[in-house]
């Protein structure tokens, strides 16, 4: 019987200033999918929930607290198994930004993008769909 691997659930935020800019990040070059803009965020750890480890992840990438009940779910993607890497289905939740200091804690590069701008970026192929779910129901 074929062997499957399991899946990788990923959580990403797309963090809004109330004025229409949503916060994007650069990927490192040396990584998987380097160079390229996506949602922060990162991989679910086993026995993680899925909101648990957004918190945790923001906390370790941009070096700020969001609260769990502030997080609203928005949007999914999943694709197959690419080079050998398991499959992965992303969570997309929605946050407002509350203005504290947000810095690259893991390098790479942030910018504040409205929607025109996140559409132009050089982006995973998964993050183009969950931007056209994410600025379709705004
Ligand atoms: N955080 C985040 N990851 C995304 C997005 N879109 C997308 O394809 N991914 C992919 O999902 C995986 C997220 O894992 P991660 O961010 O913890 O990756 P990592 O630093 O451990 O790098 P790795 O893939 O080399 O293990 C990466 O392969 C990343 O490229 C997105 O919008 N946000």
């Amino acid at each position: 019987m074929e062997k499957i691997p399991t899946w990788t659930c990923v959580v990403a935020l797309a963090l809004s200033d109330g004025r229409g800019q949503w916060l994007m990040q650069r990927r490192p070059d040396d990584k998987h999918h380097g160079g390229l803009w996506e949602f922060p965020g990162g991989k679910v750890e086993t026995g993680e929930k899925p909101r648990d480890a957004l918190v945790r992840e923001i906390d370790e990438e941009l070096g700020i607290t969001i609260r769990k009940s502030d997080l609203m779910p928005v949007a999914f993607a999943e694709e197959g198994a690419v080079e050998g890497r398991p499959p992965i289905v992303i969570l997309l939740y929605r946050s407002l930004y509350d203005g504290s200091p947000l810095c690259a804690r893991e390098g790479g590069e942030l910018g504040w993008f409205d929607p025109q701008g996140v559409a132009r970026l050089d982006k995973p192929p998964l993050d183009i769909s969950l931007t056209t779910q994410l600025f379709e129901k705004l």
